[in-house]
């Protein structure tokens, strides 16, 4: 014989079995034949809705504050001491992407100024994620925090911008490199298109806005053949799913301006190299093949062009980050609300002087005092450009952006920090 509780409540939801329904009739006859009986139950189904949910709310809350690794009245204080600005007229940056190449050099310089800042970075494992916390360690010991987490977590955004009132966003995380597109598409839309969209939401919304600086790529060029490349030059061909990902992101960034009044500034950066880089791109990972004696492949574009780019050194780079966040000029809204017309500007910031990567290798063989084994082979279709060349007038008639620091300079400043930081046996760096 069911129960009564059988009866009303069935264990698998949705299946009530037709045949029951004339005995459930019978049986809630009976239970509410009268009113004050009927009262009572509902008193009863109030009281049970209210504590459930009650209890879901504890639940939440509960298990934000005991399995998050931020939140708290330490974190908090954490997080004001590391944006305190320390120079009159200094700034305080959220630095997302923090642990990454850029954003560690960004933050550090930053902080030596005297601007306060807050580091950003969900730690993916898209390269060796040690390296990564190796960059964290550097910036913790200038006094700079870097908080876990992703771009997509809103609630964390909201969060920091409860805590500090930001004056500048300095948005570096994206999932970076061209060919990964074709193995995970889905992380560049993840990371340049959803990451950004949430981050310019909780921007548009703080109050006071922030001004956003934000990374965009020379990729965006595409099939461009007009050289050097000029920020009015076309950019609707893009070659890879990471180029169009930035491309996109200059298009959103343009509505949440347009819109909200977000002052926004993109850095198409060429091919940015130098210590604590990222082990993904050519110049590093042919530092460690060629001094694990392993071949490197080198391609080679159409009719047997060799490939080249504009490769501009971190410092450079670094320079060019801090001049824009300088000139960024202010978001104009407040609580979402556009007041008037801010700053839309976009800037290469490149080197001017593009090397051949047979040119590249040349220069690691001489640092390095070892000879690369090479294999060159044809392009692949996968989503490479056969050169890339900036024209940078734009940015150093704005902020006096000029590099200073050539492919065999900088190399040679790649190779020491290489060397000291993976030894030449070192077997984390021989993955
Ligand atoms: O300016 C950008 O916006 C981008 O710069 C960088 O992309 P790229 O210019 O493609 O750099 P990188 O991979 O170092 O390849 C350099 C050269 O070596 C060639 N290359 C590469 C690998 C290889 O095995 N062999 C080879 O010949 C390759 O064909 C190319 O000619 C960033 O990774 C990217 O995130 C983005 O920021």
């Amino acid at each position: 014989m069911p129960s009564l509780e059988d009866e009303l409540f069935p264990s698998t939801p949705g299946k009530f079995k037709v045949d029951r329904a004339h005995n459930m009739n019978r049986q809630f006859h009976r239970c509410f034949a009268s009113t004050s009986t009927m009262f009572l139950w509902a008193l009863f189904l109030i009281a049970l809705t209210a504590s459930y949910l009650s209890f879901q709310s504890f639940v939440d809350s509960g298990s934000r504050y005991f399995s998050a690794s931020w939140g708290g009245i330490q974190w908090e204080k954490q997080v004001r001491n590391s944006a305190q600005i320390h120079r009159s007229g200094g700034m305080s940056v959220l630095v997302t992407g923090a642990a990454g190449f850029v954003g560690t050099h960004v933050s550090l310089a930053l902080k030596k100024r005297g601007d306060g800042v807050v580091g950003l970075d969900n730690f993916n494992n898209y390269y060796d994620p040690s390296l990564k916390k190796a960059r964290k360690s550097l910036l913790n010991s200038h006094g700079i925090l870097v908080v876990e987490g992703d771009l997509n977590d809103a609630k964390l955004l909201a969060k920091l911008f409860d805590v500090v009132a930001f004056t500048h966003v300095m948005h570096l995380a994206a999932q970076a490199g061209v060919r990964y597109a074709m193995e995970n598409p889905n992380s560049y839309v993840h990371s340049n298109i959803a990451g950004l969209v949430t981050l310019l939401e909780i921007c548009k919304s703080a109050n006071p806005q922030p001004a956003v600086v934000w990374a965009s790529s020379s990729s965006v060029y595409g099939l461009n053949e007009k050289v050097p490349f000029s920020e009015a030059d076309r950019t609707d061909q893009p070659a890879s799913l990471y180029a169009a990902t930035k491309k996109a992101g200059e298009e959103i960034t343009h509505t949440y301006n347009h819109i909200y009044g977000l002052s926004i500034t993109g850095l198409r950066f060429f091919t940015v190299y130098g210590p604590w880089g990222r082990p993904d791109m050519a110049y590093f990972s042919f530092t460690r093949n060629i001094l694990q004696g392993k071949p490197i492949t080198i391609y080679r574009g159409k009719n047997r062009v060799d490939l080249a780019r504009d490769f501009t050194y971190i410092d450079d780079i670094v320079k060019g980050c801090l001049g824009s966040l300088d000139t960024s000029g202010k978001s104009t809204g407040s609580g979402g609300k556009k007041k008037g017309n801010a700053p839309y500007r976009i800037f290469n910031l490149g080197n001017t002087s593009p090397v051949k990567v047979p040119e590249l290798v040349n220069i690691l063989e001489r640092h390095l005092k070892v000879k690369a084994k090479r294999n060159i082979v044809d392009m692949p279709g996968n989503g490479d450009v056969p050169f890339t060349h900036a024209n940078i007038s734009l940015a150093q008639r704005e902020f006096g952006y000029k590099p200073t620091t050539d492919l065999q300079t900088g190399l040679k400043k790649f190779v020491r920090w290489y060397l000291s930081y993976y030894g030449y046996n070192n077997r984390k760096g021989l993955q």
